[in-house]
């Protein structure tokens, strides 16, 4: 497997205008100012109507909408601008230091043993889809898959960890227009010694045999980051789909009632276990009833795929650089990415 620097992605300048959440409409609008924004909210046909359809009808239910939408586009779109990923990372690794150093760098023994049956079957000469299946659960949602990833002192020393920076002076990444408690990964230094290796070495293979029609045999890239549900902050998560081909979800702990991820159903999701899904799934999580809930989340991204179709805006991508974010797009469609069932 070709391992590519993450310098390489690109974004798909939808990012920049698209894609903002108004939680209490439970809509994704488009902003790019306030003219825009009420031409095609306000004055537009159909967005307009949809809007009025969701409760949104006299002038000042319409300002207080447009005043959302302007704050959270500052919030996220140009503060992030201001203190970009790349330095928050940096002020990181000079100023936190970490309770648990080695859960920074993957080790098999952190890895459930029925995981690693799994990715042994997939790595064998005679694996195949029907033969993997028969070892995985289903789920009723159509290809959603869960099985255990996690030994439960890793998701312990983990969790530690996590409220450790949570409690310290670093900057943090956070919060984007759905979650507003979520920390990325890569900003604590997390990619190269264990969600590479993670996605590469252990679940390429499953993803591969499972997906290879939406680009589960061609991941080349990913973004990991952990969101945290509690009484006092986000109980929930509203029905999205994501910016990935296929996403695995683990739930780490700690204890909780209910807070169960949904795709049109209901599902039960265990402690220690991943539920692995196409990233164009539709789903969201229910509300919590008490406790504290942390999920590990790994969007997967295949070039291949995304440079023919941005999955955020659903048209052939514009690509922009940026330092901010790097949601998996290359310039060359051709391109050298490995596509191979290994
Ligand atoms: O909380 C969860 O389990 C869902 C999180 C999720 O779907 C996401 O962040 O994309
Ligand atoms: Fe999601």
């Amino acid at each position: 497997i070709i391992i590519k620097s993450m310098d390489k992605f690109y974004t798909c300048s939808c990012f920049f205008r698209d894609n903002i959440f108004l939680e209490e409409y439970k809509l994704h609008v488009r902003f790019i100012a306030e003219n825009q924004f009420r031409k095609e909210y306000q004055n537009g046909s159909n967005l307009q109507q949809h809007l009025m359809s969701l409760g949104c009808v006299t002038e000042s239910q319409f300002r207080d909408v447009l005043g959302k939408v302007s704050e959270l586009w500052k919030i996220e779109r140009r503060q992030s601008h201001k203190l970009k990923s790349a330095e928050r990372a940096a002020t990181i690794r000079e100023i936190y230091a970490p309770l648990h150093q080695h859960v920074y760098h993957l080790q098999e023994s952190f890895l459930a043993p029925e995981f690693l049956q799994l990715v042994k079957y997939c790595t064998s000469n005679d694996a195949t889809m029907e033969g993997l299946m028969k070892l995985i659960q289903t789920e009723a949602a159509p290809r959603v898959f869960r099985f255990p990833v996690l030994r439960k002192e890793f998701c312990k020393d983990f969790i530690e960890e996590l409220e450790h920076f949570e409690q310290s002076d670093a900057p943090k990444g956070r919060p984007n227009t759905m979650n507003n408690y979520r920390i990325l990964l890569s900003e604590l230094g997390f990619d190269e010694s264990f969600f590479t290796p993670l996605r590469e070495v252990y679940l390429h293979p499953l993803t591969a045999l499972l997906y290879s029609d939406c680009g589960g045999s061609c991941l080349d890239s990913h973004k990991a980051f952990v969101v945290k549900y509690d009484m006092r902050e986000d109980l929930d998560l509203s029905y999205h789909y994501d910016n990935a081909e296929v996403t695995l979800n683990v739930s780490l702990g700690k204890d909780f009632t209910e807070g169960n991820l949904f795709f049109g159903d209901m599902r039960r999701h265990h402690v220690t276990e991943g539920l692995l899904h196409r990233g164009r799934h539709m789903h969201g999580a229910l509300p919590i009833s008490s406790g504290t809930r942390w999920n590990l989340i790994i969007w997967m991204q295949a070039s291949r795929e995304r440079n023919k179709l941005c999955p955020m805006c659903g048209k052939r991508p514009t690509l922009v650089e940026s330092d901010v974010f790097r949601d998996g797009f290359t310039m060359d469609t051709s391109s050298n990415v490995s596509c191979s069932l290994t």
